[in-house]
């Protein structure tokens, strides 16, 4: 378990403070997979860079499996980091190196393995990540991808509880983004490991976290679970991001010419793909024109949203039956 209690951060800069991380109180349990997500400057890097000490707190405390990380001498950051592994957004592989050694440098550093248990570590670990037939090729000769999976290799040698993931699939191409988040999911299931990670991608939050906070001008402006966050992001950043940037303002003027009251139905599991549009206006007498629609996945449970115009008809009936079969009901314009 990861908790912060009132922490705060500023960097010093020409003699001036600049705030990057306002008093923040922060929960994260063990097992789960934590998403921050923010615009450019939002404080992302300066909150989880926190955990592993990367970075000193200005104040407040940070604890770690129930340690008080704040007041660690050398040798207590040494053992924290054995326990909190991290990867990176440019993977940070050695590149005089070969891929084995990459993963071996933090047993040889921890000093308290011999030869043959290093070597017979790096085998599984490279074999988990699919790696096993470059273990003698230098980080150059890799793709992105794989680059991230001996950085994932690396992180996980040390058996840590914990996973920092630094950007770890922004320089990746969208079908690499795919693999890899499938990976540190799998990760998470199989060693029941903490993952948390920073991103500015809903789509990230949405494959493979448990758990959102979004966070703006250093602030965690909102958070929960992915589920209710991403369905009914309720703070304007939190909005931008799941709407694309499409705003109220802007949605409220598509639809000015659209008569009738308008709805946005969510969908989650079952109901998603239950014909219940057709049954609603058949028992209520009303008529409906979608104006918008989206189907996801939010890790593996199925969602949907939509946007509908109801015109004539009983609309009070067709709100509760919709309400009566789990379908959550906003109303847009009544
Ligand atoms: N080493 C530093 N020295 C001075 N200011 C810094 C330093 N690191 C970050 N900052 C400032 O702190 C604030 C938060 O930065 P941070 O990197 O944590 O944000 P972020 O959300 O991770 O952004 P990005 O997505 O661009 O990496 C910004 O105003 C940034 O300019």
């Amino acid at each position: 378990m990861i908790e912060f209690q009132q922490v705060t951060k500023a960097y010093h800069v020409a003699g001036r403070d600049i705030p990057a991380l306002h008093a923040t109180d922060l929960t994260i349990e063990a097992g789960q997979v934590y998403g921050i997500i923010g615009h450019s400057g939002a404080g992302k890097s300066t909150l989880l860079r926190l955990i592993n000490r990367l970075e000193e707190p200005s104040s407040g405390s940070i604890f770690v499996n129930g340690e008080d990380v704040t007041s660690l001498d050398a040798q207590g950051l040494r053992r924290l980091r054995q326990r909190v592994g991290m990867i990176f957004q440019h993977f940070n592989l050695l590149s005089s190196a070969t891929v084995a050694d990459n993963v071996a440098m933090p047993l040889r550093l921890a000093g308290n393995h011999d030869r043959r248990q290093i070597s017979e570590r790096v085998k599984a670990l490279l074999a988990r990540v699919g790696l096993s037939e470059h273990a003698n090729k230098y980080p150059a000769q890799l793709s992105g991808g794989q680059k991230q999976r001996v950085g994932i290799a690396r992180a996980l040698a040390t058996e840590p509880s914990i996973l920092l993931c630094d950007e770890a699939t922004s320089a990746l191409d969208p079908h690499t983004t795919r693999q890899v988040l499938q990976l540190l999911a799998e990760i998470n299931q199989e060693l029941k490991l903490t993952i948390v990670l920073i991103t500015h991608e809903m789509d990230v939050i949405r494959r493979v976290c448990d758990q959102v906070a979004v966070m703006d001008g250093g602030h965690i402006v909102e958070q929960g679970k992915v589920t209710d966050v991403f369905l009914h992001p309720q703070h304007p950043t939190t909005r931008s991001f799941v709407f694309d940037d499409e705003s109220d303002e802007q949605q409220a003027e598509d639809f000015a010419h659209v008569p009738g009251r308008i709805l946005r139905l969510t969908f989650l599991g079952e109901s998603t793909f239950a014909p219940l549009l057709g049954q609603v206006a058949r028992a209520s007498g009303v008529d409906y024109s979608i104006l918008a629609g989206r189907i996801d996945r939010i890790r593996d449970l199925p969602c949907g949203q939509l946007t509908l115009a109801l015109i004539g008809g009983d609309v009070e009936k067709a709100m509760a039956e919709l309400a009566a079969a789990n379908v959550h009901v906003e109303v847009l314009r009544p």
